[in-house]
């Protein structure tokens, strides 16, 4: 008896339940810590797919998502005639903004414009207008067009590049919720070598890329007949700018203004005759944007 209690007693090694409820228990507690039962993880890299389905499955659910936020109709608030989409047009000087917009008013209106003296509207459409307005090559101007613009036009001359003012109107842009934007080439008359003028417009089609983003629309005026712009890229121009949807930009939706296009000093000329300092009276003429 004392011999045997001194050996050592030889015990059978624990045997986990492979089925019952304690077997389960055991399975799903380690389910929950994400480990396999050789204490091995398994998904190692944290906030990766483990899965390629899966993987494919939530991205197509978030693109569907954002087609949705896209497509979230906009509650038009305005009441009356809608105010017309304001096309600021934007480049260095003598790149040819003025011309544009004479080339664009006479493609609208049949008209000939002599000079380009403030904002121009014109019907483009059954429901809509559309007001062409010259960015001022100074500061103030651009950060004021930058406020008001629904769409801006870039205009490059394509013998020099990018230049200054453009890169100065795109900081100011950003700052100001980043309206829609167009790349217009114009000069591009100026190569003579076919081989030279096609690597130019892909390089600025490139920068375009970089400094906006992929896929702006850039169209290419490519010379002049008769000191005007070739009438079928002034009309794909027109086009585009007349279908364009709009959207208007969040903290505008938000926030009602007054776009002024014109005033009128209404001060009684005797009044204003007899007395130079006196207070005027003045009409101011626009429209109410984005009213709620
Ligand atoms: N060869 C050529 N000349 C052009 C082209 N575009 C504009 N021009 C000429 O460039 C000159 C300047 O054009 P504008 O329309 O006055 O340019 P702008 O940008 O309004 O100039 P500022 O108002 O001074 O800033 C005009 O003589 C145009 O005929 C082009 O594509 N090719």
């Amino acid at each position: 008896m004392g011999a045997s209690s001194t050996e050592k007693q030889n015990h059978k090694a624990h045997r986990t339940s492979q089925s019952g409820a304690s077997a389960k228990k055991e399975k799903s507690s380690k389910k929950k810590q994400g480990t396999s039962g050789d204490g091995k993880q398994h998904n190692p890299k944290a906030f990766a797919f483990s899965s390629s389905v899966k993987a494919k499955r939530l991205q197509s659910r978030a693109a569907e998502k954002e087609q949705r936020r896209l497509h979230v109709p906009t509650i038009d608030h305005s009441i009356g005639e809608p105010p017309p989409y304001v096309v600021v047009v934007q480049g260095p000087p003598m790149v040819g903004k003025s011309l544009l917009i004479k080339c664009l008013v006479k493609h609208f209106t049949r008209q000939n414009l002599l000079e380009v003296r403030g904002p121009i509207t014109v019907v483009s459409g059954k429901q809509r207008r559309v007001q062409f307005v010259e960015c001022p090559n100074d500061i103030n101007g651009m950060i004021d067009a930058a406020k008001f613009a629904d769409l801006a036009l870039l205009l490059i001359d394509g013998s020099r590049g990018f230049q200054l003012e453009t890169f100065e109107f795109l900081n100011i842009l950003q700052v100001h919720g980043f309206p829609k934007v167009m790349g217009v080439l114009t000069h591009l008359d100026k190569f003579k070598d076919v081989k030279k003028l096609r690597k130019t417009k892909q390089q600025l089609k490139n920068r375009f890329g970089i400094e906006i983003k992929e896929g702006v629309k850039l169209f290419y005026l490519s010379g002049l007949d008769h000191g005007k712009y070739l009438k079928r890229e002034v009309l794909n121009l027109a086009r585009f700018i007349s279908v364009m949807k709009h959207h208007p930009l969040s903290w505008r939706a938000a926030h009602p203004y007054v776009l002024v296009d014109r005033f009128e000093d209404v001060t009684p000329p005797e009044r204003a005759h007899s007395n130079k300092k006196c207070d005027r009276n003045i009409i101011l003429y626009g429209y109410l944007r984005v009213a709620i």
